[in-house]
């Protein structure tokens, strides 16, 4: 089986939405004498994905493991150095396949910074009705689009339509960005740490909203959040990333239930549970990660793991099937030179 599709709940193989195939973006940092680049941040790192039509993929991470930088590659609001994007059959790829204009009508995004988001000399419906108009929905339907739009995000159009952004609060803000996201009828939604700057109360009615919404206009998130209990909720399959590379992914249940990679199952037992029988005797991630512009050769993760060995700076692990989920450590790759190897 082919480790990268997510499978669906009766076992076969789902039809990806989207698919992106060995996608690097590495970041030149300018320095030395007349600014010239000597040295690059690799941010993503031939990283494979692929989303199924309906599902929700969560993603996690420390802080710079590039979780937000595989967004922004996803939307081709930075372009990859190198890889390529299928979506739903069609490669994306000017000037033979779809275009980035057409991508991103497809494919959304929201951002954590509710505010910064809009903008502050447009009134709500303005703002829900601007991309529609730009798109060619005349500009009498854009307004009933959008008005009709704020009462799917749970904002009486009576009330919210004619105010500024300055006047509503953040959690009201953040379901207008949801439903602007939504005014051009997307496939996908990616939401990146969308509801991180939310209090709790408000945060969860929002996660409801959102999964009322996906049922309702059939989408497929992919949800960035460093909040592991917020992704579990939500989430149909993860993906965990360190260091610009997945290091596991697969049914949500499987990854929580019964993480394999060192680093997955370090990251769980770090998050807070409320039951103490299910605290894990795993020992929490040690220091913090190395510093991207020069990572550690073979496995990222090695100079953190408990189990690292010799072999583990000479091979760089790739994904391999472990069953429920797959795994990039050679502990899952009998003959890969590490001792515990097959019988991690
Ligand atoms: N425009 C840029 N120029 C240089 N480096 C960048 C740029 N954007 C991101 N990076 C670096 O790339 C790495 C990945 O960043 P990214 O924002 O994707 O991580 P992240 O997992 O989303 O982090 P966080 O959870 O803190 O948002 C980091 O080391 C970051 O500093």
């Amino acid at each position: 089986m082919d480790t990268l599709l997510p499978v669906t709940d009766r076992g076969g193989p789902a039809q990806p939405l989207l698919l992106a195939t060995g996608l690097r973006k590495h970041f030149p940092i300018p320095g030395g004498l007349l600014g010239r680049t000597t040295k690059v941040v690799r941010a993503v790192d031939d990283l494979s994905l692929s989303v199924a039509k309906g599902e929700t993929l969560g993603v996690v991470g420390e802080s710079g493991c590039g979780k937000s930088t595989v967004a922004r590659l996803l939307i081709r609001l930075i372009k990859p150095d190198r890889g390529s994007m299928v979506l739903d059959g069609d490669p994306v790829d000017e000037p033979h396949g779809i275009t980035v204009n057409e991508l991103r009508r497809q494919v959304q995004m929201v951002f954590q910074d509710s505010y910064a988001s809009l903008n502050p000399r447009l009134t709500i419906v303005e703002t829900l009705a601007f991309a529609p108009k730009a798109h060619g929905v005349p500009a009498a339907e854009a307004r009933d689009r959008a008005r009709d739009l704020l009462a799917k995000v749970g904002l009486e159009p009576s009330n919210f339509a004619d105010r500024y952004p300055h006047e509503l609060s953040g959690g009201q803000r953040q379901r207008v960005n949801i439903a602007r996201a939504l005014a051009l009828r997307p496939r996908l939604v990616i939401l990146d740490e969308a509801v991180s700057a939310l209090d709790k109360s408000v945060e969860a009615q929002v996660l409801n909203m959102l999964v009322d919404l996906k049922q309702e206009f059939g989408l497929t998130y992919v949800f960035i959040s460093h909040d592991l209990n917020v992704v579990q909720y939500l989430s149909d399959r993860v993906m965990v990333m360190y260091l610009g590379k997945i290091v596991e992914i697969g049914h949500v249940d499987a990854i929580y239930g019964n993480p394999q990679h060192p680093y997955t199952r370090a990251l769980l037992s770090a998050r807070p549970s409320m039951d103490p029988r299910k605290r894990t005797r795993e020992a929490p991630i040690q220091g913090d990660p190395p510093n991207p512009i020069d990572p550690p050769s073979g496995c990222r993760f090695r100079t953190r793991c408990p189990f690292a060995e010799e072999a583990c700076a000479k091979t760089v692990p790739v994904l391999a099937d472990t069953g429920a989920q797959s795994v990039a450590c050679l502990m899952y790759v009998p003959g890969s030179g590490h001792s515990r190897a097959g019988r991690p």
